[in-house]
């Protein structure tokens, strides 16, 4: 290999700066490389160090190697960040941003501050990965955000049906054929009989049944019929997800200015942006048909008026309102919603299963409400909010398994003074520690114990009968955030959930196989995932027992 030779011109001819004899030029590149890294990297710690910082095992540690700790041990590092400091702020080490992590005695103060100040949508941009994801346009307007707020939640009510119809259409679809079901033996019972086969014990993936069940029913709601069941519209809005969180774990690995050269080599990239483009191609002919049957005046159908598509469409500004962008959105609620969701019903089915007890008396109080409303078709959203039982168990469950340990994620747009006098600084990333939280025997008694029915004995409680649901949010209680800015879409998730799950656990029994335990989850960053891969039986009940649905 050629030795590298540093030099300037002089009159005398070319004069050698520095002559490295055997050391080859790559190992000289790479060692200055490195070393300028570690130097930067130690003298970024050395300077950021205003809060106490967990996770790192010396000042000098490359940031690569603390982030690397969090990827693994996020809810290690966090929890002992928590119960060192409690009261004061610390902070810890990722590739992307010093994460300075808030004690609940500020939330008041974050929830009152605007978006002027602290910017949730720049927040969540950035823990996305926004520009490598497809998030960033969310940036432009906050159209996403009202119409959900302002058209979604108060229409829940008339939702109901058409989510109801969907989940029984989704039971006919994937639990009464072959597909959605992983088991040969299945297919062929069903290929010999063309009729309901699960009355046996048969292996299903949660994981994969519940979001199809998920996506078809947000489906419904987010574009009506019949494109909800546009097999391309679910894939779009399932897999969309899954790519930028394979994107999004991956990338957070390394340093920002690595991203745009790393995105040229993942697949996952470059699906999620197709995915945007097959979104856009579906959707844009739909708002513009819509958009001409009303500028001729015609009747507009209810299943075209009622769906989140026609409302963003209603309340855009000519701004807002363009088409292809109305479609990108669309894609971006899909991820915003589905796994959420779905990832809350798998955890509620694995818990339920590991702690069945609380089964029966979920199921008596599905029958109480039957017996005073009527057949499930007759019920409305008044009737799922009185599974009170079932709402604890969801919240209970969450408590458990939060899809993240951080929230009320927020960038400061300018110097930010706290009530306590305390400054943070313009550009900091802040968010809650919503896991050590919750689990602060300060806030939850017992933490360590599930107790489904926790949040139903504390609805018992005078004036506490609307306290303590679990689309509630509240000072400590963080999964959704709290304030103006909590999750717009958490009653929408709260009666799809239950929708879902009345209909699974009085159709059909699950238990783990062989004698398995609860499968263990996955954590990656701070977020926590449902084994996908994890396998469950289940079986249709009798019919007398199942919900009577007419
Ligand atoms: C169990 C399910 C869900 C969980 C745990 C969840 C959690 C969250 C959290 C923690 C936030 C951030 C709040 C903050 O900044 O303080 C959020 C924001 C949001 N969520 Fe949810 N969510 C869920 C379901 C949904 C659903 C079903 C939808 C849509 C129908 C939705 C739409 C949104 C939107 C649009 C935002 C705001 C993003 C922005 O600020 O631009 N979420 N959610």
């Amino acid at each position: 290999m050629a030795n590298i030779t540093f030099s300037v011109g002089t009159t005398d001819g070319v004069f050698p700066l520095f002559f490295f004899g055997t050391l080859t030029s790559p190992w000289v590149i790479a060692t200055l490389v490195g070393g300028a890294y570690m130097l930067s990297s130690a003298l970024s710690q050395v300077f950021s160090h205003k809060y106490p910082v967990f996770g790192v095992s010396s000042q000098l540690e490359p940031i690569m190697v603390s982030n690397f700790r969090f990827f693994r041990h996020a809810e290690d590092i966090l929890n002992e960040g928590y119960q060192t400091c409690k009261d004061k702020i610390f902070q810890f080490r990722r590739a992307d941003t010093d994460m300075l992590v808030l004690p609940y005695k500020y939330v008041e103060d974050i929830r009152r501050l605007p978006n002027s100040v602290a910017s949730p949508t720049v927040a969540h941009v950035h823990n996305l990965m926004g520009s490598s994801t497809n998030m960033h346009i969310i940036l432009r307007n906050n159209l996403h955000f009202r119409t959900l707020q302002l058209k979604l939640t108060p229409n829940l009510n008339s939702l109901t049906r058409p989510m109801q119809e969907e989940v029984n259409f989704a039971v006919e679809k994937e639990l009464t054929d072959s597909e959605g079901i992983c088991n040969q033996d299945v297919l062929w019972i069903v290929l010999i009989s063309n009729t309901f086969a699960i009355d046996e014990w048969v292996t299903i993936k949660p994981y994969h049944t519940i979001l199809d069940f998920v996506a078809r029913v947000s489906a419904r709601i987010f574009l009506g019929k019949p494109l909800c069941r546009n097999p391309e519209w679910l894939e779009v809005s399932t897999q969309f997800t899954e790519n930028v969180f394979v994107s999004l774990v991956f990338l957070r690995l390394f340093p920002m200015w690595t991203h745009g050269f790393l995105n040229w080599f993942m697949p996952s990239s470059y699906k999620g942006t197709a995915y945007v483009k097959k979104a856009k191609k579906l959707l844009v002919p739909e708002i513009n048909r819509r958009r001409s049957v009303e500028a001729q005046g015609h009747v507009v159908p209810d299943e075209d008026k009622h769906n989140l598509l026609s409302w963003m469409m209603e309340i855009a500004t000519p701004k807002e309102g363009e088409a292809s962008a109305l479609a990108h959105l669309e894609v971006v609620m899909s991820l915003a919603s589905i796994h959420t969701s779905q990832m809350n019903a798998v955890h509620c089915l694995y818990d339920l299963l590991a702690h069945p007890g609380y089964l029966e008396p979920i199921r008596q109080e599905i029958r109480a409400v039957v017996n005073e409303a009527g057949p499930w078709m007759n019920w409305s959203k008044a009737q799922f909010s009185k599974l009170r039982r079932l709402d604890s168990f969801m919240r209970e469950s969450q408590r458990f398994n939060p899809p993240t340990l951080l929230s009320m994620h927020r960038v400061l747009l300018q110097n930010t003074k706290l009530s306590d006098g305390t400054v943070l600084a313009k550009g900091a990333h802040i968010s809650m520690p919503v896991n050590s939280i919750q689990n602060d025997p300060e806030v939850t008694p017992e933490p360590e114990k599930f107790d489904g029915f926790r949040y139903y004995n504390l609805r018992q409680g005078e004036g506490q009968g609307h306290l303590h649901q679990f689309s509630t949010t509240q000072d400590r209680i963080l999964n959704f955030g709290h304030g103006p800015n909590a999750c717009p879409g958490r009653f929408f998730a709260s009666l799809e959930i239950k929708i879902i799950l009345v209909r699974l656990l009085m159709d059909y029994d699950f238990k783990f196989k062989h004698g398995n335990g609860r499968p263990a989850n996955l954590c990656a960053h701070e977020f926590i995932f449902p084994n996908p891969d994890a396998e469950i039986l289940m079986r249709r009940r009798p019919t007398s027992e199942r919900l009577p649905l007419y």
